[in-house]
């Protein structure tokens, strides 16, 4: 019933203790009650046009293979060739003119009388003339006071994160390592880390068409109006919610972004646990408790106001932007879904900044025209892979030196560390091989690392709650774990299917799964225990991280295929009333994946695939069964692949297609891009749409 995450906010962190720099925004940005408001957003023409933006030309498609971001601003122009972000009159939002809620003058005076505290925000001098602020005679005021409490409740989420191991939290400004963040974005949907390292040199000599992080909602060189909407898209684990993440721990520790005085941050994970209908400023109050300090007042809506949505691709909600009710008061009730559109085309909140973020595949969910900027998070680079071990093993750092060597004497290791969730995978999994005999096994495709994974986590897991440790049962470690884990891979399967990321307690139980057991077996699923009271003070678990839910879906289901227990997957497969050869259900399963407009199942089809091929599954061989060699599946498969590339695909299902192949250690077509790369005059060579994609 609910959704998973991939990397989740510590919900119980400690209080950063940071010194605050004093926040010079606050007297100046904060506007209540004036008819000129944050006038950085407005265009300088005063048009209300909104912006419209070709995320991808069609062009592109057919271009030579962009592994770089070769034209990188292209993507940020509107039609009409400006750069001018979309905007708006203040005065759309009927909550402009609500009356001032007098209700409860002073209510929390002793709340907000923290002066003694290091967080504390110096006081206005002067008093303002407004009636929001003489209603307070020693200048402070409520919408100060919720900005003060928003900025230490979001530094209290996201000061320190779990990343994996459910009782390790860590401190996010310690391990967080820089990312590499182009403008625009690539041409190839979601394939260009696999082959990145060619032209690895190139990008990163030149900084031009990169954005730090803080920098998102800052106008680019040349561009003189500041953007409404960035849509920042990237693959699976690539570092898109620990992003969201960062930025909203360095606007709280007011480090960066000080024009912004709200941030809100909704996860559509989170959301699609929300069904009932509500205004924008309930679910925003649900989502930010600070906000219930302004009594009801929306003035907030008046000052600069940043509002997130992470990770779109997680969203069940069917955002519908021809047809859906116009809402433009925050007070206003209706679904979510409506909200959220209205959020995006901008008439609700249209001085608001709005920033999403979505893996690539969902990210079309969003028309162009709605998005005035888009960037793409590629992941680390080369220093900044380094950086990312060295900052992880600060304490030992010949262990990270070691860890470094070994990923970059393996080709696909190195290529695949460019995204952090494998850098996070391998420092768990090179940990415990470097500190054994040694002899680490180097993993080559995403299905054998996260096969390594598992078996570590498993492991861990043993040595940590095992009582009765016998040489026997080490040795046989999957087996003793093998119902557990396909219990977990069912679980993950199931909800996979419906876009569930979180689930409750009943869930689990509908597995078979004993609550305990999967509260210790720490690493695959954590015990998160919501601190805030958003919908409903639930126990909810969750994979740590999707890519580790979508691999256990794949194992689940690769056992079933093999064990001939098709019942359980009736609900996915039409396979009620025949026999199926491996070989049908596996086609069945291609054509399954391929018909989903979101791509959600792709990740999962990339891995199922991959553990069909013997190498990939080794390190799981007392959990898995063998298909029956005689059969020759393998090779039957990777020629059913081949053939459905011939007919007309998506270029989002051509890349699935060929990382799935990848995935198999199949190596014509990246064989064919190389060769191509290497040509010296590429305009006379013809290239399929496989290939360009
Ligand atoms: N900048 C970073 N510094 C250090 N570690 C990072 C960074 N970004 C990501 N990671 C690691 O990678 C993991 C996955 O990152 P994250 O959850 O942000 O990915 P994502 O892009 O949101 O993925 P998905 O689309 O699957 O949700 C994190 O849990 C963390 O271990």
């Amino acid at each position: 019933m609910a959704e998973r995450k991939r990397k989740r906010p510590a919900l119980t962190g400690p209080h950063s203790s940071s010194p605050v720099k004093s926040d010079k925004s606050s007297d100046q940005k904060i506007s209540p009650g004036t008819e000129q408001p944050i006038s950085s957003q407005m265009r300088a023409d005063g048009s209300t046009s909104p912006s419209i933006l070709s995320m991808k030309s069609d062009g592109s498609m057919f271009m030579p293979i962009n592994f770089g971001n070769e034209n990188p601003e292209r993507s940020q122009m509107r039609a009409d060739g400006s750069t001018s972000p979309s905007i708006l009159s203040m005065k759309s939002d009927g909550s402009m003119f609500m009356p001032i809620n007098f209700s409860n003058e002073n209510p929390e005076r002793s709340d907000w009388d923290q002066s003694d505290s290091p967080a504390a925000e110096p006081r206005l001098k002067k008093p303002r003339q407004d009636p929001e602020y003489q209603r307070d005679d020693t200048g402070d005021t409520r919408l100060l006071k919720a900005k003060k409490k928003l900025k230490e409740a979001m530094k209290k989420k996201c000061t320190s994160i779990s990343e994996g191991n459910g009782d390790q939290q860590s401190s996010l400004n310690k391990i967080y390592t820089e990312l590499y963040i182009t403008t625009g974005e690539s041409e190839g949907p979601q394939a260009v880390h696999e082959f990145r390292h060619l032209e690895r040199k190139e990008t990163e000599a030149s900084p031009e068409g990169t954005v730090s992080l803080s920098d998102i909602f800052k106008p680019l060189p040349g561009q003189e109006k500041l953007h409404r909407t960035v849509l920042t898209k990237g693959s699976a684990g690539i570092g898109k919610s620990f992003s969201v993440q960062k930025f909203i721990l360095d606007w709280a520790e007011e480090k960066e972004n000080q024009d912004i005085d709200f941030v809100f941050c909704l996860a559509f994970k989170e959301m699609n646990l929300s069904t009932d209908t509500k205004s924008l400023d309930k679910l925003l109050t649900e989502f930010h408790p600070a906000l219930k300090s302004l009594n009801g007042s929306t003035d907030y809506v008046k000052t600069n106001v940043l509002v997130i949505l992470d990770g779109l691709d997680e969203s069940r909600l069917q955002l519908d932007f021809e047809s859906n009710k116009t809402v433009t008061s925050v007070s206003e009730v209706t679904s979510l879904s409506n909200l959220l559109s209205n959020l995006i085309q901008g008439t609700l909140l249209p001085n608001a900044k709005l920033w999403i973020t979505s893996r690539k595949v969902a990210a079309n969910q969003i028309p162009a025209k709605y998005v005035d900027m888009v960037t793409e998070i590629r992941g680390f680079n080369e220093s900044q892979k380094e950086e990312y071990f060295r900052k992880r093993f600060s304490d030992d750092l010949t262990l990270a030196k070691r860890i470094i060597s070994h990923i970059q004497s393996s080709v696909s290791l190195d290529i695949m560390c460019q995204i952090p969730i494998f850098c996070w995978i391998s420092s768990v999994l090179f940990q415990d091989v470097f500190s054994g005999d040694g002899k680490a096994e180097t993993p080559q495709t995403l299905t054998e690392m996260m096969a390594h994974f598992l078996f570590v986590q498993t492991k861990r897991r043993s040595r940590k709650y095992d009582q009765k440790k016998t040489k026997k049962k080490e040795e046989n470690l999957l087996k003793t774990h093998r119902e557990f884990l396909l219990k977990l891979g069912k679980l993950a399967f199931v909800h996979l299917q419906k876009n569930n990321l979180i689930f409750y307690e009943e869930d689990l139980e509908n597995c078979g799964i004993d609550i305990n057991e999967a509260s210790i077996h720490s690493g695959f699923c954590t015990t998160v225990l919501r601190e805030e009271e958003i919908f409903s003070q639930r126990k909810v678990f969750s994979f740590v991280h999707l890519t580790i839910q979508e691999f256990f879906a794949a194992l689940y289901v690769y056992d079933c295929f093999t064990n001939k227990n098709t019942t359980e997957l009736s609900n996915f497969l039409d396979v009620k009333d025949k026999e199926h050869t491996l070989l049908d259900l596996l086609k069945m399963t291609v054509d399954k994946v391929l018909e989903k407009k979101n791509g959600h199942l792709v990740y999962f089809l990339r891995m199922l695939f991959g553990l069909m091929v013997e190498t990939n599954r080794r390190v799981l061989q007392d959990l898995l069964t063998s298909p029956d060699p005689s059969q020759d599946t393998e090779k039957k498969i990777l020629t059913y692949l081949k053939s459905i590339r011939r007919k007309t695909l998506s270029p989002d299902n051509c890349v699935s297609l060929f990382q799935t192949m990848v995935e198999m250690r199949d190596q014509k077509v990246k064989d064919e891009i190389q060769e191509y790369l290497m040509l010296k005059d590429r305009s006379k060579t013809e290239l399929t749409p496989m290939h360009c994609s």
